[in-house]
């Protein structure tokens, strides 16, 4: 028996095959949950279940006004349970609490977001170029989403989805990452709360080569939206062409944070220790690639290691802590093995490089902030990314040469420029091949905005209207007002 079960066609249901999964808390490896471990099977349950409820037409029928109030409902659930989630989310991932908050005020206000945008789906009139006629363009939801999810960022991933897919009038079924479902069966226990129509919102838990790859391939799905690695998209892409689903891709970074030397000193030492470490690195958007001016390269190094020593390792529920574990063993090894290649490759390590040695931290999987200088853009450690504490840095004397720096990877997603110049920021920020460029700060993302990669970051986007009309099929409408026999075969 698990206590994580899934929601199949509005009931709460263990895995067919009566399998079950540990879920570990990353700062002790110690068991927090046991979930059902779906297959296959359960995942073809779930599709019936949406097609069903998406082709009885109720659903997308229901006044976009009465989805939008349903969806509202999940985001004030959200802000009433805020606490009780993000200690599930902390457990989940050893994520701070700070962060875990955040996260949930973030997920409502996406929530709160696309239930406003439902009934703002007017279409529009078109001029139409032939006599006593009228056409027009409606937007209507695209039909059984498949919606499949990370590790890191679990339920402000799945939240991205969910809201709009809804709000649009279609049917879901979701598949969390296997190893941090907590927050997302929560999610569903709001949606039941809410009282959405049973086999609107599916719920199936389990492995990705699994359940997600029923997903991907059934010819029941629609369209499959997916956030994860550059591999699982590729499979994903491949999978979905069976029936040419319609995708969207959120995949991986390698981001740049170019520094100026003219930029403020200390808010870019603080900015550049925040893109990188926050969430151990864990991030798709983590600034990774540090890009600086030569001339202030060693005093910002200097810097920039004294800060980064200083960051406080430990349980995410100590207030004190600045951050977590790494999500598992096997991911630090992952980690553990770029820094090896790195110093094979001839980077200089100037910080970390190790575990912590603290007691406290030995059962968690645990990384220290890791920094090479004299990194070359032929690097692995500069190219592939690593989703660890690891930073590399390398220099450039002219804007050209940041920019070149900056655009020489096969990812787009995001990037950053801090100076004092806003011409030189704006002449950067539009040569920079990437969804996403801050000026003078790093990370914010908010609801309003459209999130997605370039290149191989992924294509399509979320949030923002964009993030809306991805869930939405356009159709021309053309009415002729008055009909008559052509002739044309006479
Ligand atoms: N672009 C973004 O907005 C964004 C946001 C968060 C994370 N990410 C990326 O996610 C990655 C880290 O997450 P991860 O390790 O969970 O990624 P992952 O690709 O290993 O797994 C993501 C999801 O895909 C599922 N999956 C695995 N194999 C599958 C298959 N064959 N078919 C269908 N589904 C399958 C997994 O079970 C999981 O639910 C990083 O690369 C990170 O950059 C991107
Ligand atoms: C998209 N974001 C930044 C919230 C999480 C990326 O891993």
């Amino acid at each position: 028996m698990s206590d994580k079960r899934m929601f199949i066609n509005g009931a709460w249901v263990e895995a067919t095959s009566g399998k079950t999964r540990r879920i570990l808390n990353p700062f002790n490896q110690e068991t927090i949950a046991t979930a059902a471990e779906g297959d296959r099977e359960d995942s073809r349950a779930a599709i019936q279940a949406a097609r069903e409820a998406f082709d009885n037409g109720e659903w997308a029928g229901t006044p976009a006004a009465i989805r939008g109030s349903l969806v509202q409902k999940i985001a004030d659930f959200i802000r009433r349970d805020n606490e009780e989630m993000a200690e599930l989310e902390t457990l989940d991932t050893g994520k701070t609490m700070v962060e875990s908050r955040a996260d949930m005020d973030d997920i409502a206000g996406v929530f709160q977001y696309f239930a406003g945008l439902a009934d703002k789906n007017g279409g529009e009139v078109i001029a139409s170029p032939l006599p006593d006629s009228e056409s027009r363009v409606v937007r209507e939801p695209v039909g059984v989403c498949g919606q499949i999810t990370p590790w890191n960022y679990p339920l402000l991933q799945a939240a991205w989805k969910i809201a709009p897919a809804l709000a649009a009038g279609n049917t879901i079924v979701v598949k969390p990452s296997e190893i941090t479902p907590l927050t997302t069966v929560k999610v569903f226990e709001l949606m039941e709360e809410a009282g959405f129509p049973k086999g609107v919102a599916n719920l199936v838990l389990g492995s990705g080569a699994a359940v997600g790859a029923e997903l991907s391939e059934n010819v029941d799905v629609d369209l499959i939206s997916f956030t994860g690695g550059i591999d699982t998209g590729k499979k994903i892409m491949q999978a979905a062409s069976v029936n040419v689903k319609k995708i969207a891709l959120e995949l991986g970074g390698k981001n740049p944070n170019i520094i100026f030397a003219d930029a403020d000193f200390d808010t870019a030492v603080d900015q550049a220790m925040n893109a990188v470490f926050f969430h151990g690195g864990q991030v798709c958007s983590a600034g990774s690639r540090l890009i600086i001016e030569e001339s202030m390269h060693d005093e910002f190094v200097e810097e920039l290691v004294k800060r980064s020593k200083n960051i406080k390792l430990g349980n995410g529920f100590d207030e004190s802590t600045q951050s977590g574990p790494l999500i598992s063993n096997e991911h630090r090894a992952k980690v553990e093995k770029y820094v090896e290649i790195g110093q094979e490759e001839g980077a200089k390590l100037v910080l970390g490089g190790s575990r912590p040695q603290e007691k406290e931290l030995q059962n968690g999987s645990f990384y220290l902030p890791t920094i090479f200088t004299e990194c070359k853009a032929d690097m692995r450690i500069v190219q592939e990314e690593v989703f660890g504490p690891v930073l590399t840095i390398e220099t450039f004397q002219t804007e050209e040469e940041a920019v070149t720096l900056a655009n020489d990877t096969i990812y787009g997603l995001a990037g950053a420029v801090f100076t004092n110049d806003i011409a030189k920021a704006e002449s950067v920020a539009a040569q920079l091949r990437m969804g996403t460029v801050w000026i003078n700060d790093f990370h914010p993302y908010f609801a309003q905005a459209p999130w997605g990669g370039y290149k191989q970051s992924g294509f399509g986007r979320e949030l923002g209207h964009i993030g809306f009309e991805e869930y939405t099929e356009v159709k021309h409408i053309f009415r002729n007002k008055k009909p008559a026999a052509l002739n044309w075969f006479a």
